[in-house]
């Protein structure tokens, strides 16, 4: 196996100190993650479900209804029973799920996606907890009167919050998609830097206050790093809990296999994208397989699988704003509901499915201690293993190591996020986020 290391060092460069240490650091947090933490709430749910009540005693559910009153959005506030009526008798137990960035682009269509049922099933009752920033919390109570108006009947709580301790509170699942994006003439190091500190924030609390076996997809770019630094910041919660979105790049993957073998995209399987969500992430075209036999015996062009392929897969979000003038939210969100589709049904015998999760253990090499993109099984408990059966050629060997050393200095930019001391960041060269110009 090679290993690449044809890049220059150049690239940016920012030191950066530990949280609290110098003005640098002041400057980089806002107001509201400034403010002293008050400890986690007590439990307040945003609607009351009287089939709890008859459990609970009269004193507490009166204050906890009256907190509901508070807490919950519009039409949610008002009780319900989901074992009264004969429809409802048989559904599950309510899941509760929190989404960041609810006043954004991606969530605009997620959210209804989640409400309707299509992604945890339709016996499955769900709350939606939502986090905006201060300055999207009037486009959240829109986004909440939408959900409001959709009258779907799987939803039966609706809150809206800007503090992740409150918000978090006995989540099952957090997508967490809010994020600032990167402005005209900031360096990815600076991005990293003000995302890091949203994500070791919501870290925080979701290690305070989040069900222990919450299951976190991060989708904020830059995803992997920030993923890495929520999830050092939740050490209370499995660290194989946490997955970087990466199956919106496995689906651009698919679909241009699928183009260019003449034959629908539902006939491409074992499609792994290996490490970083930027530029240098690898579309894995070795073990990919059209209808069942290897990617490279159907299409034979290799020049087009090396070239042409993998530079189309990593720079599909910069056409895509291009033409349209905006980054990619409909399809990121189909994305997201097919990676958590992925961990609650099984995986297709022999299949696997793409995540960025967490490096230490993998069976391939890969630098421990990162998140990185590589191929997953799931046996549809909400969990995952690492594929085994995966094969490597010098090709895609080198291009791992690439995409590594992105993360690696990623890492060390952010060492002060995730508790590794000081800060150092010289990035291998400045990559776009695949939406990026
Ligand atoms: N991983 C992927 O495949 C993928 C694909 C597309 C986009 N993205 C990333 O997803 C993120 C969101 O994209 P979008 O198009 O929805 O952006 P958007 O700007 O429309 O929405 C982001 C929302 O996050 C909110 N926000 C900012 N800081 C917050 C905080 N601390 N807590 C809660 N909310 C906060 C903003 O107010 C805004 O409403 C971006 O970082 C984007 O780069 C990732």
């Amino acid at each position: 196996m090679g290993l690449s290391t044809g890049y220059s060092p150049a690239g940016s460069r920012l030191v950066t100190t530990p949280l609290g240490a110098g003005a640098g650091a002041a400057l980089r947090r806002s107001p509201q993650l400034l403010r002293p933490r008050r400890p986690p709430l007590a439990t307040v749910r945003c609607s009351v479900d009287t089939a709890k009540q008859v459990q609970d005693s009269a004193a507490t559910v009166a204050a906890e209804q009256k907190a509901s009153r508070k807490e919950c959005f519009g039409v949610f506030t008002n009780t319900y029973d989901l074992k009264a009526d004969s429809k409802t008798k048989s559904w599950k137990k309510l899941v509760n799920i929190a989404v960041s960035g609810a006043a954004g682009m991606i969530s605009n269509h997620l959210l209804f996606k989640l409400a309707s049922g299509e992604v945890f099933g339709q016996d499955q009752p769900i709350a939606l907890k939502l986090l905006g920033s201060e300055r999207s919390f009037q486009a959240l109570e829109g986004v909440a009167m939408e959900l409001e108006d959709s009258l779907y009947p799987l939803l039966r709580e609706v809150s809206i919050g800007m503090d992740p301790y409150e918000v978090f509170e006995d989540v099952d699942w957090a997508l967490l998609i809010g994020a600032k994006p990167r402005g005209p003439g900031m360096e990815r190091a600076a991005l990293l830097d003000i995302n890091g500190q949203i994500y070791a924030d919501q870290g925080k609390a979701l290690n305070a206050v989040a069900s222990r076996n919450v299951k976190v997809i991060v989708v904020g770019n830059p995803c992997n790093t920030n993923a890495l630094i929520c999830m050092k910041n939740a050490p209370n919660i499995p660290a194989k809990n946490f997955h970087a979105l990466t199956r919106l790049d496995e689906n651009r993957a698919k679909c241009q296999l699928a183009l260019k073998a003449g034959v629908f995209y539902d006939k491409v399987s074992n499609m792994t994208i290996w490490g970083n969500h930027s530029t240098t992430q690898v579309p894995d075209f070795l073990n990919a397989k059209i209808d069942g036999r290897p990617a490279k015996e159907v299409i034979k062009d290799t020049k087009w699988l090396e070239e042409e392929f993998t530079m189309t897969v990593q720079k599909r979000g910069g056409v895509l704003i291009q033409k349209w003038g905006r980054s990619s939210a409909a399809s990121t969100a189909v994305s997201i509901v097919d990676a958590i589709r992925s961990l609650v049904t099984p995986t297709p015998e022999g299949d696997w499915f793409s995540s960025g999760v967490y490096t230490t253990g993998n069976p391939y090499g890969i630098a421990e201690d990162i998140v990185f993109s590589m191929p997953c099984r799931s046996k549809g408990d909400g969990d995952y293993e690492l594929a085994t059966d995966v094969l490597m050629d010098d090709f895609l060997w080198e291009r791992i190591k690439k995409t590594e050393a992105e993360l690696l200095a990623e890492k060390k930019c952010v060492a002060h996020l995730t508790g590794e001391g000081i800060a150092f960041c010289d990035l291998p060269e400045d990559t776009m986020l695949p939406g990026e110009m």
